[in-house]
């Protein structure tokens, strides 16, 4: 079994658990309240920011602890005062020590676009990330069918979310990748398997997605050359998660990173 298996089979459980305290009906109730989202696809876009989305990340299942007490106010608002263009904020709370008011800490003390980062299975989830203050999802094609991503990502997009189709080879872009449900494009450089990254899968699966998709790399990115290449071959979205989190200050690692693609890029970051 891997650590995907453990982390979905432990997800299905988890669930089922929450929808049998909060039904789905008494979570509808709830949508309501949230603000209009912000486009994760307009501020990538953007070229007065970074491109970076940064994510609030305390442990993982590749390295174990990163930095477990980590504060999310000041973090993810120092990040987006360093420059970040987006937020990237992990949930999950078995694998990644992460919460559901994680999330709506950052949205209270953010105005930028927030990415709920889990494991999602079930609609329910996705009624979650709503009514938590989130502006996109992460779909997973490695662990969904193409039909669950279009039935997934059309109930996100008739909420207001965007989905950021995770990948890691060109068989499961091409298997899951519908543009009905789907706005924006991430290729995981990790592999979930044995966990070693590699940037070039990044740079070989960047010409086989279709333009009209906003292309974000993720994981293991780490320097302003990375971002750099990997912007000239079309990435506009940079998620960036241990670099910053494995730093007592977060914030500030996030700071020197935008710092550097200030000095060494040719375009004015705000
Ligand atoms: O980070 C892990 O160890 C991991 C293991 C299994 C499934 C997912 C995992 N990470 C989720 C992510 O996608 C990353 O947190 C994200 O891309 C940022 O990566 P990094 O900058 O390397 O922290």
């Amino acid at each position: 079994m891997t650590i995907l298996d453990k982390i979905i089979e432990h997800k299905r459980r988890e669930v089922a658990d929450r929808q049998s305290l909060v039904p789905v009906k008494l979570l509808e109730k709830s949508l309501y309240m949230q603000a209009q989202p912000l486009s994760l696809r307009r501020y990538l876009q953007r070229d007065d920011l970074s491109g970076i989305i940064a994510e609030f990340k305390r442990k993982s299942p590749s390295k174990g602890f990163i930095n477990p007490h980590a504060p999310v106010e000041r973090t993810t608002l120092g990040y987006m005062q360093a420059g970040a263009s987006a937020l990237s904020v992990l949930t999950d709370t078995e694998f990644f020590g992460g919460k559901n008011e994680d999330l709506t800490t950052a949205r209270r003390y953010n105005f930028c676009p927030i990415l709920r980062k889990d494991f999602v299975v079930d609609e329910y989830q996705i009624l979650e990330a709503k009514s938590i203050g989130a502006d996109a999802v992460l779909l997973i094609a490695a662990v969904l069918t193409g039909e669950e991503v279009l039935r997934l990502g059309r109930l996100a997009k008739s909420l207001g979310l965007e989905v950021l189709l995770e990948i890691h080879n060109a068989e499961e872009l091409d298997k899951t990748l519908h543009p009905d449900a789907v706005s924006l494009v991430g290729v995981n450089n990790r592999n979930l398997h044995d966990f070693s990254v590699s940037l070039d899968t990044s740079g070989e699966l960047a010409r086989r997605i279709p333009a009209e998709f906003v292309k974000v790399t993720e994981s293991g990115l780490s320097s302003a050359a990375e971002i750099e290449a990997l912007r000239a071959v079309g990435y506009q979205g940079f998620l960036i998660g241990e670099t910053f989190m494995r730093h007592s200050r977060p914030e500030k690692a996030c700071a020197a990173l935008v710092q550097q693609l200030r000095q060494t890029e040719a375009i004015t970051l705000l």
